[in-house]
């Protein structure tokens, strides 16, 4: 590619997909690099009504970036990073990790969450997040959970006219669309979804001179940290709708990391939090799975495997 032609970037039309891209753009601007957004429909965009557990699971957000990339339509591609399967088969890669936002799961309760401190009222919260599902249920076993598909901002909309009591938000999807005054509370106790709130840039394997300007953009500690959470994810060999949560973090010169895994009704549940110093967490999140899965969650990955 000469110097002088822009960048493509590949991305979902989303106004979330749309911001990250965008923000993509600044920081490499800010590097000296034009850009140009090529806008891509991906098969869970187009079909809203099929649950996601049912849309042939792995990919389907990612699936059409990941053709227009291979085809030489674009030449990188913006991705939510926890959208992105543990396992990648293609010849692309993660060039870049952006630092991460908020990673927080959050509650838009239309109507207040007040309701939370009544014990014996039987709540209806709307996710499709099996993740979230299980952990909301561990908390409130009496709340009834009810699928909610589409994107941040059909989402938002549903739950302004449906009368569910609340859904649950990536607090980062909501923020960076300007629309995180939706949020009634931050859900702290709930362990997010591996690598959530990062932004994950890919370029072709082949394509060295991308790489090198994208790997730029890499954020270490956020590069860090994700690594480790789908490091767990990958060896819970449970894909990316399994009823598991991974956080890491640093403080201090030390990983924290946390991570649970629960059947589906939330009743049973696995945890494990670890600290470990930054320059031993090589093997962090492969150990974190191994003893979950002795622990016994491993009856919680034949639980989604049988379904
Ligand atoms: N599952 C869809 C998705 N993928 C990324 C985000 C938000 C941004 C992020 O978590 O990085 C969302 C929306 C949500 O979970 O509410």
């Amino acid at each position: 590619m000469s110097k002088h032609s822009a960048i493509r970037i590949g991305t979902r039309k989303s106004q979330l997909a749309t911001w990250q891209a965008r923000q993509v753009a600044r920081k490499l601007r800010e590097i000296g690099h034009e850009t140009e957004l090529i806008f891509v429909t991906s098969e869970g965009d187009i079909d809203l009504t099929t649950p996601l557990t049912e849309m042939g699971g792995k990919g389907v957000f990612t699936k059409a970036l990941d053709n227009a990339q291979l085809n030489g339509e674009v030449d990188i591609a913006v991705h939510s990073f926890k959208d992105l399967p543990t396992e990648n088969p293609l010849p692309l890669k993660v060039a870049a990790v952006m630092e991460r936002a908020d990673p927080r799961d959050s509650l838009v309760a239309p109507g207040g969450p007040g309701f939370l401190s009544d014990s014996d009222y039987r709540a209806t919260i709307a996710t499709s997040s099996n993740r979230r599902r299980a952990q909301w249920l561990h908390r409130y076993p009496n709340h009834e959970i009810v699928n909610i598909r589409g994107n941040v901002n059909t989402r938002l909309e549903k739950v302004e006219t449906n009368d569910w009591d609340g859904a649950i938000f990536a607090a980062a999807g909501l923020q960076r669309i300007d629309l995180g005054h939706h949020i009634s509370g931050y859900l702290d106790w709930m362990v997010p979804a591996a690598a959530q709130g990062a932004m994950a840039v890919m370029v072709r394997e082949d394509d060295g001179e991308m790489d090198e300007i994208v790997a730029q953009l890499n954020h270490d500690d956020t590069a860090l940290c994700t690594g480790i959470e789908r490091d767990f994810l990958h060896d819970m060999e449970a894909g990316c709708s399994a009823p598991v949560g991974a956080y890491a973090f640093i403080e201090e010169e030390n990983v924290h990391f946390k991570a649970v895994a629960l059947t589906l009704d939330g009743r049973e549940r696995y945890d494990c939090e670890e600290r470990v110093p930054v320059s031993e967490t090589g093997e962090l999140g492969h150990a974190a799975a191994r003893t979950l899965l002795s622990k016994g969650a491993d009856t919680v990955i034949d639980e989604m495997k049988s379904d």
